[in-house]
């Protein structure tokens, strides 16, 4: 197998992927509550991809056709210079929200006043953290006013480094370490203490850039039309919310299939995701595309707050296995990747958009799990896939036809 060849996988990673291998009962029952089986997913690999100078081949989970072929023609693309990814992290929020504060700036002052002591008590709360060399970095402050109520809230956000693990128990833990010192600073009871998954302090930046004149090409647009068309797509998604959606969701589908694919927590990294496309008071597409010097160049800035140990990724043997194949042992390595992998899968989506539309590419990698909805078995599904993609109209209706002049045939 190629990817043992290249030291990619070594024998029990190779013999677990090939023999299909499912986690153990006890495995999956420590997971969750209530466990009855498992749920599979297919996982295909992003082939092109040049990070920050490595080639790199991207692990993706996902049940939707034609993603991973759209990943791996976008970084086909790019592929002379690659992507440059770029990680601003530094650390987690934590937030622990005091209410209905009567004098916030007092108490701001008095929480100031005692930061020596915070981090002290922050560091006693999970020592083997800072012990890695992480642990509370800092604290700010926030007033907000309930304007219906008229009660003023005063947040405290500890940002907290917590190293190659994401880092949400460990900020939890933290936060629950501290409280009972905010408690007697202030005489107040927080309504409650966890991190944010808004975390701004956890930011990456992937960019990349090709000549226009080597844009692949098969529309009936010039190569400038076709830049210019993706340009103008992407500032259509900055202007409206319904489109930013359909925008963003494209950039999710290569997101989401590596953070499954490491054992990661989409929720957690959605939620971030979404909350930033709205930090300027309208949920907007996140990605940039521009043209200059003859150029596309494309930008995405996203909060990642992601893991290589900790939380499920430790027990899912799936998870390590990718990390290796990626060849990622930390966590900012990781979200350097998946940057990057976001601003290609949206290109491809812009570039199928404003030229031949996407069910042309979308449809005809869609006709093969087609034929299985309509129920063809064994070599079935390779003829009707065949005739499906060569098909005026691919539905269900057809396929059935199809399938029923395949039967008779
Ligand atoms: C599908 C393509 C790539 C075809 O694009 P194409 O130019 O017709 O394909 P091609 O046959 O010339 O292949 C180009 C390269 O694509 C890859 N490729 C091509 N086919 C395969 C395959 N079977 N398996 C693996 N890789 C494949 C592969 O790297 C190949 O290079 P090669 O290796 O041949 O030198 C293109 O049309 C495309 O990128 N379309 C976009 C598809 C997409 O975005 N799908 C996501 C689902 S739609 C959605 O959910 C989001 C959306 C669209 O709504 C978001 C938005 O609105 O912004
Ligand atoms: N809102 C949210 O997003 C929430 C998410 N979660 C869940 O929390 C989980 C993630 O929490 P997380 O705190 O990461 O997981 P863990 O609780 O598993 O903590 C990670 C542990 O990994 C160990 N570790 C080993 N090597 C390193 C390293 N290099 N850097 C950092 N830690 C290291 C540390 O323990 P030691 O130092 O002792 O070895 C650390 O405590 C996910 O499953 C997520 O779904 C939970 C609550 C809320």
């Amino acid at each position: 197998m190629i990817l043992k060849e290249q030291h990619l996988m070594d024998d029990t990673e190779l013999a677990y992927f090939e023999n299909n291998t499912q986690m153990t009962p006890e495995v999956a029952d420590a997971l969750i509550e209530n466990q009855i089986t498992q749920f599979t997913l297919p996982e295909g690999l992003a082939l092109n991809f040049k990070i920050n100078q490595r080639d790199c081949i991207i692990p993706m989970v996902t049940e939707e056709p034609s993603v991973i072929a759209a990943a791996s023609h976008a970084a086909k693309v790019f592929s002379e210079e690659g992507f440059t990814s770029k990680t601003n992290i530094i650390g987690m929020i934590g937030q622990i929200i005091l209410p209905d504060v009567c004098q916030p700036e007092e108490i701001i002052d008095k929480l100031k006043a005692n930061e020596e002591t915070i981090k002290q008590t922050a560091a006693l709360a999970h020592p083997s953290i800072v012990k890695r060399g992480g642990g509370l970095q800092n604290i700010d402050y926030r007033t907000i006013s309930d304007s219906e109520t008229g009660m003023v809230f005063v947040t405290l956000h500890l940002i907290i480094d917590t190293k190659d693990a994401m880092g949400a128990n460990i900020v939890n833990t933290i936060l629950e370490g501290v409280k009972p010192l905010i408690e007697s600073l202030t005489m107040m009871t927080p309504l409650m203490s966890i991190l944010s998954n808004f975390n701004t302090t956890s930011c990456v930046t992937a960019t990349c850039q090709v000549k226009i004149e080597k844009l692949p090409n098969k529309s009936a647009f010039s190569n400038l039309e076709l830049a210019e068309r993706i340009v103008a797509a992407d500032r259509y998604a900055k202007l409206d919310p319904y489109r930013a959606a359909t925008h963003n969701k494209g950039i999710m589908n290569g997101i989401d299939a590596v953070i499954i694919a490491t054992g990661n927590d989409p929720r957690a990294v959605e939620a971030g995701i979404h909350a930033y496309a709205s930090r300027n008071g309208q949920y907007q597409g996140l990605t940039s595309w521009t043209i200059k010097d003859d150029m596309l160049k494309g930008e995405i800035t996203l909060p990642l707050a992601l893991g290589t140990v900790g939380g499920a990724i430790s027990v899912l043997p799936h998870a390590k296995a990718n990390l290796n194949l990626m060849q990622v042992t930390h966590a900012d390595e990781l979200a350097e990747i998946i940057a990057a992998v976001g601003l290609a899968q949206n290109f491809a989506a812009l570039k199928a958009l404003v030229s031949e539309g996407i069910q042309k590419g979308h449809m005809s990698l869609h006709a093969s799990s087609l034929a299985i909805q309509v129920g063809a078995v064994g070599e079935e599904i390779e003829r009707l896939t065949e005739q499906l993609k060569t098909a005026e109209k691919m539905n269900r209706q057809v396929a059935l036809e199809m399938l029923a002049r395949i039967r008779k045939s």
